[in-house]
């Protein structure tokens, strides 16, 4: 690429009109960012409703990424930039991989495709069908989920089944919550287009989407690895309960120090319960207000 970036602007799922870091080469403009430090590049791409990835580069003649058509385009290179400087500017952590690795995200992915999912080297998402999901690209908290799967993989490496599995999901989902801080909500404003109030899941209840928010609800089941989207509203409810009691200045860093120092492949609740008492005890001390929120967070939840 060039050295120099265009900023070049661009219209989003939801109508709203951003800047985009982009990279001009021969007559074209690409959804390409060489401006974070130590070459974390971000790069967008269209898999053009087909299901080959990575796909083709998501380009423009003029700079101005305005096409009904490159709206998924534009929030996902817009939002893989927000998460990218937020993992920097917040943990110092340069890209998922610490080393900065490239972020590359494919759009456009399949027909009517209703998700969107980390495939263990980049992003991947559906244009919804319209009714389920718009465009699933348009969700900060959505980006946010995908990438700290990533995350996850590089350090903690949490097993994508049972407790392990709803425990990864539940670090993706309280990562949304971090970045997306205007509610406790995950995938509200790319979910149902057509209803409005509603939501994937809900952190602070997750009840309402049909997830147990304690241990007694636990649901033993084969189906979706053991659960792992179903199972993760017991973790979720007690993310809600320490970020609303310790607001999200300090319940990032414990969490961000328990996923890095203490978690492991095979952790389960009572390991994470355990992992991040550990690690307030370290930021905080042990018999510190946050370290008494955190274990009636697990407690509430059946946890011990
Ligand atoms: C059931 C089920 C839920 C999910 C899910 O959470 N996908 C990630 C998201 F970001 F698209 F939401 N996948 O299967
Ligand atoms: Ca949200
Ligand atoms: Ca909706
Ligand atoms: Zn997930």
């Amino acid at each position: 690429y060039n050295a120099v970036n265009d900023a070049g602007t661009g219209v989003g799922v939801l109508g709203d009109t951003k800047t985009l870091n982009t990279n001009y080469s021969g007559g074209t403009y690409y959804l390409i960012d060489t401006t974070k430090p130590m070459a974390g590049v971000i790069e967008t791409r269209t898999a053009k409703n087909l299901s080959r990835l990575p796909g083709s580069y998501s380009v423009d003649p003029d700079n101005n990424f305005n096409a009904t058509s490159q709206r998924a385009d534009v929030d996902a290179h817009y939002y893989a930039g927000v998460v990218y400087d937020y993992y920097k500017n917040t943990f110092n952590r340069n890209s998922f991989d610490g080393n900065g690795a490239t972020l590359r995200s494919t759009v456009h992915y399949g027909r009517n495709y209703n998700n969107a999912f980390w495939n263990g080297s980049q992003m991947v998402y559906g244009d919804g069908d319209g009714t389920t999901f718009t465009s699933l690209s348009g969700s900060l908290d959505v980006i946010a989920h995908e990438l700290t799967h990533a995350v996850t993989e590089r350090t903690a490496g949490l097993e994508y089944q049972y407790q392990s599995g709803a425990l990864n999901e539940s670090i993706s989902d309280t990562f949304g919550v971090f970045l997306d801080k205007e509610d406790y909500l995950i995938g509200e404003d790319v979910y149902t287009p057509k209803k409005s109030g509603d939501a994937l899941r809900s952190l602070s209840n997750p009840g309402l989407y049909g997830q147990p928010e304690n241990m007694s609800g636990y649901v033993n089941t084969t189906s979706d690895n053991g659960g792992v989207h179903t199972n993760s509203g017991i973790p979720n409810k007690a993310a809600y309960l320490t970020i609303s009691t310790l607001g999200t200045a300090t319940a990032e860093k414990i969490y961000y120090r328990a996923l890095t120092v203490y978690l492991s492949p095979k952790s389960n609740f009572s390991n994470a319960r355990a992992a991040l008492l550990a690690s307030t005890a370290d930021l905080y001390g042990t018999g510190s207000t946050q370290y008494n929120a955190v274990a009636s967070a697990w407690t509430q939840v059946g946890v011990y």
